[in-house]
């Protein structure tokens, strides 16, 4: 028997989460978009079955609805579709950053026979839309759900199994608990890197040298600044007190700096980047998060002409997967170095053999 998923905003996660479904045996997948111009899109990304602008159409008879929309649109739809004929034990679900919020919403709007599963897939980038969507996003992420105490375990059953198609890794999470945690090593972060990209946009309206100057460390802590504005902004609003208070804890952090500098105080700053660096070293080794990370090579290449293209060449003929390739330095009278940037860890390490064997310099 077949099973309809239905997809509520098929952009970066909705268009991801098709991938991850579509043509597998038994399921089809059904997109949703209140934009008439984004339905061919998403058939010719391939991400879903069919694709349809009534809300009534995609939800009819299906076994499962995802929300994929943004955090503040999340109480509208849900709304919406709780005053449709839904299929008994359809399983609606959604992706949004925070929980707590949607999670209340559901409580309130419960129709028999009709279950909420609060979702979200720990893993992202700073990219949106269909274009940006991926089957390989939720490989090896934490995915969290939110179930409240009344869904039966049958129907929680029913979408982890739906959900190991994304191989990611299921965790069932409290969600006043998410909020907390999500806030400290996501949406927290999110802010920290806008305010530094300001501070910084803001000296270099007098002096240019500034955005010349930025690079390796500074684009690397602030590659999240560049994430969409309007799922950003719901996210914020909707974690307010969580981030209110991570904010004042982050002054203070911010605070025990400027007395260290003032008193001059060097032991005090290496202990503070001894404790970082303790913590830092205790993080789960390179899996994915919230802040998904890039497996990253770095090579030393002599600064000449067809170099570049040369190493792309070599691992293009070896068929390992590049993501992305940026050039850190170079200068006339340096040899550049080039960063390397994996999806896969594997990729990554096939990479480094290879190009070792050829004679580069290659660091981790
Ligand atoms: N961007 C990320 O890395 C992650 C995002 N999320 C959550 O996933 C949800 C979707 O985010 P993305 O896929 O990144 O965004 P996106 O912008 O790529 O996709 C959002 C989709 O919702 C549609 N949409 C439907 N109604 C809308 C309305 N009234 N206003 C604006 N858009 C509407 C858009 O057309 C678009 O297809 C959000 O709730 C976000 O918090 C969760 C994990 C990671
Ligand atoms: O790009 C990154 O590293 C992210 O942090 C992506 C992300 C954005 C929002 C989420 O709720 C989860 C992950």
């Amino acid at each position: 028997m077949t099973m309809k998923v239905a997809i509520f905003g098929v952009g970066l996660i909705g268009g991801s989460l098709g991938l991850c479904l579509k043509g597998k045996p038994g399921i089809t997948v059904v997109g949703h978009s209140h934009r008439p111009g984004s339905l061919n899109r998403m058939i010719e990304r391939g991400v879903v079955d069919a694709a349809t602008l009534s809300m009534e159409e995609a939800a009819a008879d299906a076994d499962f609805i995802f929300l994929c929309v943004p955090v503040g649109n999340l109480e509208e739809y849900l709304e919406k579709l709780y005053a449709l004929p839904l299929k008994p034990g359809c399983i609606i679900t959604d992706v949004g950053s925070t929980k707590a919020s949607v999670m209340e919403r559901a409580r309130s709007l419960s129709a028999s026979g009709v279950y909420f599963i609060g979702g979200h897939p720990m893993a992202g980038s700073e990219r949106s839309g269909v274009d940006a969507a991926s089957t390989l996003l939720f490989e090896n992420a934490y995915y969290v759900l939110t179930p409240s105490p009344d869904v039966p375990e049958e129907a929680y059953l029913r979408l982890e199994r739906l959900l190991a198609h994304t191989r990611a890794q299921i965790v069932r999470v409290d969600a006043v608990m998410h909020d907390r945690i999500v806030g400290a090593i996501s949406h927290l972060p999110h802010i920290i890197a806008v305010a530094l990209v300001n501070q910084v946009c803001d000296y270099n309206a007098d002096n240019g040298l500034y955005r010349t100057l930025a690079a390796g460390g500074f684009r690397d802590i602030t590659r999240i600044a560049s994430s969409d504005p309007l799922i950003w902004r719901d996210i914020l609003l909707s974690n307010q007190e969580v981030l209110l208070s991570l904010l004042r804890d982050w002054n203070e952090e911010i605070a025990g700096f400027i007395r260290l500098l003032e008193a001059q105080d060097g032991d005090g700053i290496k202990q503070a980047f001894e404790k970082a660096n303790q913590f830092r070293g205790e993080l789960p080794e390179r899996r994915k998060g919230a802040i998904t990370s890039l497996f990253d090579l770095h090579i030393d290449v002599p600064d000449h002409p067809g170099i570049i293209g040369q190493i792309a060449t070599q691992l293009g003929v070896n068929q390992i997967n590049l993501s992305n390739m940026q050039i850190i330095e170079s200068r006339e009278d340096v040899p550049g170095v080039l960063r390397l940037s994996f999806r896969q860890e594997a990729e990554m390490e096939r990479a480094k053999d290879h190009l070792l064997t050829l004679g580069y310099t290659v660091y981790v």
